[in-house]
């Protein structure tokens, strides 16, 4: 389960697509949300957008991981498929925020890798949410407002990554993921040989 966290704006979203695109081994988990697609959103592709009741439905049947209110909106990793897929030895990548990451590290400790992107500096950030053109000056006010709160959970993260140059951020997210890819116990049943010299 490898995580990207970062305030909005900071650019998970362009560096999960990056990756997603050069690395077939890995899957998007897709969240939940009750937020209303922006434009150039498909359904099923970078979100499922459903209404408040759908939500409170899916939190009443146990159908999520982990799910936080965000920006006056919920968000949620469903369980869906991704349950046994990971139980195969699938690779998911998860754009999700804090307080999603510390319940997935709770529940799994083990299979969780946890990267928080920031930005070169705040003023960048403002620039970037600006940039996007997908909010209003009045969105934009609040994720900066709440930028801040977000970056004071840097600590609950193994790696931080600045998102300066986007090239050079994407190479060191998948110099991350691939040495966590290597760890010994991750290889456990992969190789035969060492496992019969070890019987
Ligand atoms: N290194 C970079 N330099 C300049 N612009 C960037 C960089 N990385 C991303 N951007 C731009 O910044 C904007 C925000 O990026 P993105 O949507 O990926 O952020 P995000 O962290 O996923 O935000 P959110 O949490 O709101 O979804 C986009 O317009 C993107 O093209
Ligand atoms: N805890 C969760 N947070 C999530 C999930 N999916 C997305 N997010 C986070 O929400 C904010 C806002 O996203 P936006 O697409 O509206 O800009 C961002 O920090 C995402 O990482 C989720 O399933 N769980």
């Amino acid at each position: 389960m490898y995580i990207l966290s970062s305030p909005s704006g900071a650019g998970k979203t362009t560096i999960s697509r990056m990756l997603l695109g050069a690395d077939e081994e890995i899957k998007l988990s897709v969240s939940v949300t009750t937020r209303p697609p922006r434009p150039g959103e498909i359904e099923g592709v970078h979100y499922h957008f459903v209404s408040d009741g759908e939500f409170d439905v899916m939190i009443e049947e146990d159908d999520f991981y982990e799910w936080a209110p965000v920006f006056g909106y919920r968000y949620g990793t469903p369980k869906g498929h991704i349950r046994s897929a990971l139980k195969d030895g699938q690779d998911f990548l998860f754009d999700i925020d804090w307080q999603g990451t510390q319940q997935l590290y709770q529940k799994d400790q083990q299979d969780v890798v946890r990267v928080f992107i920031l930005p070169p500096s705040l003023e960048e950030l403002q620039r970037r949410l600006t940039g996007r053109g997908t909010d209003s000056a009045e969105v934009i006010a609040s994720r900066m407002e709440r930028a801040r709160a977000e970056i004071s959970h840097w600590d609950g993260y193994d790696y931080v990554v600045i998102n300066d140059d986007v090239e050079a951020c994407f190479a060191k997210v998948r110099q991350i993921l691939a040495a966590e890819r290597m760890k010994r116990q991750r290889q456990t049943g992969l190789i035969p040989f060492v496992r019969e010299l070890m019987l």
